[in-house]
């Protein structure tokens, strides 16, 4: 049976990238997917928002929902701080599967938790399954229409505090309107917009980061 897509992004990490190196690894995901075949990868231009606001935030207990080949969470997880963690959420057995060898190879293991399941199981499991008491930060990357119930979701669990951060990728391709509507208009959240483009395209995209205010 011919190979995936994914599969041959992750082929192409192993014979090419630097095991234990998030960077290097992250470089040839980016060098794969702008030269060879197009992926659904947060990418190298709005990694840097990403990377930009987990710095800021600097979580000890961080989200991801919509692991996909675990680009962003071995983005996200080579800037925690020691003893910080992120959990990463995927329904698809087989992205699972691709993402937990892109981990590995990145020597990030020990910092990101990949939680296989759909969102809406796992989100009401992390205080008990998990111990998880709330999230500093969470990464919203996975259907686009998912986000606003996850996000109801995440407050109706208590998973948020003053000050947990969201980040959502996507507002304008594939466009995530329900969810923007939302955020925007929810006095319980601090929004802010971030103009980039869509990963290795000259499309415009752009990112939103909002604040829950308790
Ligand atoms: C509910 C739920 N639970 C767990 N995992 C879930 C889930 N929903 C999706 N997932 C997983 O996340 C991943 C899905 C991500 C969805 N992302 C996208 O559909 C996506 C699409 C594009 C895009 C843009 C222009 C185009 F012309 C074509 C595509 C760009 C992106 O950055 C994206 O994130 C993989 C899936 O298995
Ligand atoms: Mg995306």
């Amino acid at each position: 049976m011919n190979q995936s897509k994914e599969q041959r992004i992750l082929n192409f990490v192993l014979q090419n990238a630097v095991r234990g190196d998030p960077c290097s690894v992250l470089e040839t995901i980016d060098k794969y997917c702008s030269q060879k075949e197009w992926a659904m990868n947060v990418g190298d231009e709005k990694g840097l928002i990403l990377d930009k606001t987990v710095e800021e935030v600097n979580p000890s207990v961080a989200l991801e929902l919509g692991t996909y080949c675990g680009y962003s969470a071995v983005r996200i997880a080579r800037l925690l701080k020691a003893g910080a963690h992120l959990l990463t959420v995927e329904f698809n057995p087989e992205f699972a599967a691709i993402a937990k060898q892109m981990i590995e190879f990145a020597g990030v293991q020990d910092k990101v938790k990949l939680l296989e399941g759909p969102s809406e199981e796992i989100i009401p499991q992390l205080k008990k399954k998990y111990e998880v008491d709330t999230l500093d930060f969470v990464f919203l990357d996975h259907w686009k229409d998912k986000y606003t119930p996850d996000t109801i979701l995440l407050q109706e669990c208590n998973l948020l505090r003053k000050g947990s951060v969201l980040l959502a990728d996507n507002i304008i391709v594939p466009g995530a309107p329900e969810f923007l509507n939302y955020i925007r208009n929810n006095p319980r959240f601090q929004c802010t917009n971030y103009p980039s483009h869509l990963e290795y395209m000259k499309v415009e995209d752009a990112m939103e980061k909002a604040v829950f205010l308790g």
